[in-house]
């Protein structure tokens, strides 16, 4: 007689999300079963149903289908059908049917899941166990969302990192040099908060031309996947908000500020984190801000947490730079004029800091020191510094707490980081070659008669429609303008000798990448259509007007090693932020007029990973307005040897007295010696005051070192290849050795599903736990806790059930056969908005205990490991028979273990409570102190930071444990399997 009735309630073994199933019918040979939640129906074999019966005991809480719920206490039988008697939340005395149960009733719980029969593999509960335990390690860790990413250790770049993504509501302005890993910098903070839960959503707004690169980087380097919007995408979302479709949304400006309605729909969401590069072109004047300074404004008021990037922050001028750091602070930065005064007094700042370097103070020393030395605990360490009785050590840490505290409180470093090459260190050489040429003779007529006769400047401007200067520096767009009919004139590439010189250079120079910059786009585009007519060699032009697809697909073209093109051709703005550094020729066409442009310019090149010393070439005019330019930036400010940041001045000063010495010799050499001398006093001053200051600010390299000894101890981590080879194995993907520690992961004919990287069928990925073999090889992945695929592996063990039951047997000459024992893992559990990011201090933390059938507990004598290797396998069916016959056993050892497990929580909560103080009242301390003196300090920074002092502790107070996995071990004798 078949055991199935119907009415019963059943569970499926292999498919216990389907809910709860009742018996609908059946006969000898098969039963067939309704589950009503998942609108499922199945019939099975009688014989082999994969199916367990449901039956709770006394203290279960079931819910009956019209949604009460009672706590059982006893039950009986009626017809094969069970009906369970106790109480119901009101205390009332009631029966349910178990016909009447809830069909959505879910049994993930490892309680239920246990006490209905349904266990995991053996080798799952293992696997839980240890994710438990690593995902708390690694939520603690000090490198937590900086160890992942694939990039080098740069410890400029880990400070900032490290220091702006601890910060609440980040607002920063990251201003490195050109090339040093802003874009990098961004990322690492991005991903650090994204992982931290500190923040969700962030919206990143590139110049068209970055689009791509900035995908790409993110992509490859920080494994992180963004939704590129422009209009195309967004009209695709119809009536919806496109900004919505994803948590990481890159945008382009120009389409943005060009778009009221976009912005407004921007505007509309939710953001955490608002990044914004190349900020330098948000241009704003007292008068008027441009769109894009609008648009990102209205955005920064509503997001807490934002990074403005740029190389040349003042490239537009100091007042535009005000107005940017403004976006970041406007409570702090109201006043251009108090602005600068405050940076007059940095210089006594960064005196007094280098004051600091001597071994024993001479009096100018104090006197520096003392200037600015205005409080008493910077004074008390003065006093100890310079007391006659202190030791080396005391002395050492005094000058060391000193400096930390006079950085801290003075200057704009909170706000702004700049790191220039002079103290990064460790970059390529910059050579510079002028090959003088003859002008040819259509220019050569207006150069003569513009030296002769005075008043035709003003006639070639109202001729040719162009700018001062511009018309006498790019002789190429002048020839042109004023060709009678430009359609029938000869193009000037026919004759103008650059061409023919550059065809040379780079039949010279055929083994190498040549990047090849001209001021405006019409100029690139003509001289690629010379090089290709007159020399036979295709370079691809890049340009502002080209379209996204095409730009890349030029840039592809160049940085292919072996099938590229060997020269690309860019204008000015076409190119900025964009990475060549594959490429060590740089052929500067004609010269820009500002010196950060001719920064930027270098900076394609001489960026982190170029390996070469860096050959600029200039092609230039003998006598003409470009030579006077070329002069100006050689002799005026050394313009081509490293980047000193004070251009922005020096063209602020002397960008028109130049303009009007192109023409002439004798007014020139005034303006070069007038901007040298200016150069000079402006890099003493720099040396001196707020650049060093920021120089000082932007890398402190104790901090970086112990960033990057923590990132280190990740990388050396034993523990991760072991896990990674279990939760491989047993999430069903196949991993290949490839050598060169490189593994081929591929998703195996019984995968789970949805693993990131990973769809049966298809190829899979490459990948290396090694940093160094992951930054070789761009098509190789880098494996690490943060990887996607771990977290996807360790997130799917935590929130589900899998491994969460298990039932294994146990070989032990001193235990009787047929005993039974708990081995009980309880987990806190602490309900905490995602952005306190508690688990820094309390993350799901395993407490196991092991009982003996008598419930004696066992947890200190017998370990997890110690056991877990004296274990055996049995089959799922005996197991189901062996849980079922030790119900009531098993009960109460579940009951003792979770009061055993409570002896513990005082002590968890205790620890988490003293991190969580001595981290966050140290923190307070410090912003406190420095808020008294550092203007740049917001006072919503230390409410803030109280808030979630407060709240952390509310929610560690609030932890409870809950039962997270159990696994039933049954002794046998030698015999018995
Ligand atoms: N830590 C690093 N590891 C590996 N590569 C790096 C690292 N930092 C920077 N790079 C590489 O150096 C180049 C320059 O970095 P990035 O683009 O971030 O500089 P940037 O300061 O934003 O430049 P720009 O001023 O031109 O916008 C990029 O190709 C980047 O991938």
């Amino acid at each position: 007689m078949s055991e199935f009735s119907p009415g019963q309630r059943w569970i499926s073994d292999g498919e216990a999300e389907l809910g709860l199933g009742t018996v609908l019918n059946c006969d000898f040979r098969t039963v067939t079963v309704l589950f009503s939640a998942s609108q499922e129906t199945r019939t099975y074999s009688v014989r082999q149903a994969p199916l367990t019966r449901v039956a709770f005991g006394s203290g279960d809480r079931i819910q009956a289908a019209e949604g009460w719920f009672l706590t059982v206490d006893d039950s009986k039988e009626a017809n094969g059908l069970i009906v369970y008697i106790g109480e119901d939340d009101d205390g009332e005395l009631r029966e349910l049917p178990e016909v009447r149960l809830a069909d959505t009733m879910q049994f993930n719980q490892a309680r239920d899941r246990l006490l209905t029969g349904q266990v995991d593999r053996n080798d799952w509960f293992d696997l839980r166990f240890r994710t438990l335990h690593h995902h708390a390690r690694i939520e603690q860790h000090p490198a937590l969302g900086l160890a992942g990413p694939k990039i080098d250790l740069i410890p400029h770049q880990l400070y900032i990192a490290e220091e702006v993504a601890g910060r609440h509501a980040p607002r920063v302005l990251l201003a490195d040099e050109v090339g040093l890993g802003k874009t990098i910098e961004a990322g690492l903070i991005l991903h650090r908060l994204l992982l931290s839960g500190r923040a969700e959503r962030a919206l990143i707004l590139v110049p068209d031309s970055l689009t791509h690169q900035w995908l790409v980087e993110l992509l490859r380097r920080f494994a992180l996947e963004v939704t590129l919007l422009d209009e195309h995408q967004s009209l695709a979302h119809g009536d919806a908000n496109p900004f919505d479709s994803g948590q990481l949304v890159l945008a382009s400006q120009q389409w943005l500020f060009a778009n009221p309605h976009r912005q407004a729909q921007a505007e509309a969401c939710d953001w955490d984190l608002l990044i914004v590069d190349e900020a330098h072109h948000l241009d704003w004047s007292p008068e008027q801000s441009g769109p894009g300074y609008a648009c990102v404004e209205r955005l920064a008021g509503a997001i807490d947490g934002v990074l403005l990037l740029t190389a040349t922050p003042e490239q537009m001028g100091v007042a535009s730079h005000f107005a940017r750091l403004r976006l970041l602070d406007p409570e702090r930065y109201q006043s251009l004029e108090r602005f600068q005064a405050e940076e007059q007094g940095y210089v006594a700042v960064a005196a007094a800091i280098d004051a600091l370097e001597q071994e024993s103070l001479d009096a100018p020393a104090r006197d520096r020191l003392g200037a600015v030395v205005d409080d008493a605990d910077s004074q008390a360490l003065l006093t100890l510094l310079t007391h006659p009785e202190s030791d080396a050590d005391q002395r050492a840490r005094a000058r060391a707490q000193l400096r930390e505290q006079l950085l801290d409180r003075h200057g704009t470093g909170r706000v702004m980081f700049r790191n220039s090459r002079r103290h990064v260190g460790g970059f390529p050489e910059r050579r510079l070659t002028v090959t003088p040429l003859e002008a040819p003779s259509a220019y050569r007529r207006v150069l003569r008669k513009l030296d002769r006769d005075e008043d035709y400047l003003d006639e070639l401007l109202i001729e040719t429609g162009l700018d001062h200067p511009e018309v006498l520096l790019y002789l190429d767009t002048m020839y042109q303008a004023l060709a009678d009919d430009p359609l029938n004139a000869e193009p000037w590439w026919q004759f103008d000798p650059r061409v023919t010189w550059l065809l040379e250079y780079l039949v010279e120079h055929g083994d190498d990448k040549v990047l090849v910059i001209a001021h405006d786009k019409a100029t690139a585009q003509g001289l690629a259509e010379g090089l290709r007519v007159l020399g036979g060699v295709h370079a691809p032009v890049f340009h502002e007007d080209l379209s996204l697809v095409e730009r890349d697909r030029a840039a592809a073209a160049f940085a292919d090693a072996e099938e590229g093109c060997q020269a690309l051709v860019c204008s000015e703005i076409g190119s900025e932020g964009r990475n060549f550094q594959f490429c060590h020729h740089l052929v500067m066409f004609d010269l820009p007029q500002h010196p950060d442009q001719l920064e930027q310019r270098i900076g394609r090149l001489d960026r982190i990973g170029q390996r070469h010393p860096i050959e600029i070439q200039v092609p230039v005019f003998a006598g003409s307005p470009g030579e006077r330019l070329l002069r100006w930036y050689r002799e005026g400010m050394d313009a081509f040897g490293a980047p000193h940041g004070v251009g922005n001045d020096l063209f602020a000063a002397f960008g028109d007295a130049l303009a009007d010495a192109l023409l002439d010799d004798e007014s020139l050499e005034e303006v070069i010696a007038e901007t040298r001398a200016l150069f000079e006093s402006r890099l003493a001053e720099r040396d001196a005051g707020r650049n060093r200051l920021l120089e000082l600010n932007a890398c402190r390299p104790g901090r970086a070192e112990a960033t990057a000894a923590a990132i280190g101890e990740l990388d050396a981590d034993k523990a991760l290849p072991r896990y990674l080879d279990q939760a491989l194995d047993i999430f069903g993907v196949d991993s290949q050795e490839l050598g060169g520690k490189i593994l081929h992961l591929r998703a195996g004919p019984q995968m789970l599903d949805g693993l990131p990287g990973l769809v049966k069928g298809e190829e899979g990925f490459s990948a290396t736990l090694d940093r160094g073999v992951a930054l070789a090889r761009d098509d190789v992945q880098r494996l690490s806790w943060e990887h996607p695929l771990l977290r996807e592996m360790m997130g799917r063990i935590l929130d589900g059930a899998m491994g969460n039951t298990a039932l294994a047997l146990l070989k032990h000459p001193a235990i009787p056969t047929g005993r039974v024992m708990a081995e009980l893992v309880f987990r806190t559990h602490c309900p905490a908005p995602k952005k306190l990011h508690i688990n820094r201090f309390l993350p799901a933390t395993a407490v196991r205990v092991l009982l003996d059938e008598s419930g004696a507990n066992l947890s200190d004598k017998v370990s997890f490991t110690g056991l877990a290797k004296n274990l055996q396998k049995v089959k799922k069916a005996v197991a189901r028979d062996l849980i079922k016959s030790r119900h009531e056993q098993l009960r109460e050892l579940l009951d003792k273990g979770e009061a055993e497990a409570e002896r513990e929580l005082p002590s968890i909560v205790e620890a988490a409570q003293r991190r969580m103080r001595d981290s966050l009242d140290g923190e307070l301390a410090r912003l406190s102190a420095l808020a008294r003196h550092n203007p740049a300090v917001r006072e919503d920074e230390i409410q803030a930071l109280r808030d979630e002092r407060s709240a952390l502790d509310a929610a560690i107070e609030g932890a409870r444990l809950r039962l997270d996995a159990v696994r039933v071990i049954v002794t046998i004798d030698n015999e018995t399997r």
